[in-house]
């Protein structure tokens, strides 16, 4: 049987007054998927992500999720979001890490319901998930970047995504958090089967743990595995960046 795209985006152009931002792109996303989102500053790659999230509509084209066209859908619960810069609150902020991540499951259960003994295992599982279940009760404004980030992951895996989709994650993080979070993202796709998209600026890093990369500069340059990159030569000089990297990783 064929299996059903979770994303599939067919000839779409998008743009903000005369500008256009993305052109005649093409892509797809299956179940099991970790797809880097790569490209310079101002390719489009929030805009597309926007976009799939139902925030912006196409100027042409097709974006379908699940099987549904993107107008009909509804099942929003399924999609995970963790936005650019949700991190950084104040020291004071009086929300601790569990409510936080909590917050994440009305999504599920609705405004205002009371959550269950099951909905709160589910945020407990979440926290542990990211690693995150010994600093419950902390105050989410007295953690790190890196610890902050990866309670907003837990906050929109608390919503049980299939699909989370996740825009710049390590923004701000040091290199050895940069590192953690994304071993921590790897073990989310390959021990739970969680579906991944995340825009990255770093080629390199990410390059060696996702299986599917898509290039941006406002057109798709790229769409595939890293490691069926070409000689890499073409990309690079497209780019201006050191996609070429990528394909030394094994
Ligand atoms: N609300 C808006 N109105 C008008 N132009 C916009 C708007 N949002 C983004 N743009 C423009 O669209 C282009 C693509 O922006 P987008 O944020 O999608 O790029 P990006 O690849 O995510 O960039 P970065 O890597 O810097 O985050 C940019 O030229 C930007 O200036």
């Amino acid at each position: 049987m064929e299996q059903i795209a979770l994303v599939e985006i067919k000839n779409l152009y998008y743009s903000f007054t005369e500008k256009t931002i993305l052109e005649a792109i093409n892509l797809e996303v299956y179940q099991g998927d970790y797809l880097a989102l790569i490209g310079p500053n101002g390719s489009g790659k929030t805009t597309l992500l926007k976009l799939i999230l139902g925030l912006y509509k196409p100027l042409r084209g097709d974006i379908k999720l699940f099987g549904q066209d993107i107008g009909q859908f509804r099942d929003w619960p399924r999609v995970g979001y963790v936005p650019q810069k949700a991190t950084h609150f104040d020291h004071r902020f009086p929300a601790t890490v569990e409510e936080v991540v909590a917050a994440g499951r009305f999504g599920r259960v609705g405004v205002g319901r009371r959550l269950t003994a099951a909905d709160k295992e589910v945020v407990r599982y979440s926290l542990e998930l990211v690693g995150m279940r010994d600093n419950s009760s902390a105050l989410i404004g007295r953690l790190s970047g890196g610890q902050q980030q990866r309670v907003f992951i837990a906050r929109a895996l608390a919503g049980s995504p299939e699909l989370l989709i996740l825009d710049e994650p390590v923004v701000g993080l040091d290199a050895g958090a940069q590192e953690r979070f994304y071993s921590m993202l790897s073990s989310l796709n390959k021990d739970q089967n969680m579906t991944l998209i995340t825009v990255s600026h770093d080629t390199g890093a990410i390059g060696a743990q996702v299986n599917k990369l898509a290039c941006i500069n406002r057109r798709l340059i790229y769409h595939g595995s890293p490691l069926d990159i070409p000689a890499g030569e073409t990309l690079a000089s497209l780019y201006g960046m050191a996609v070429r990297a990528v394909s030394h990783h094994h």
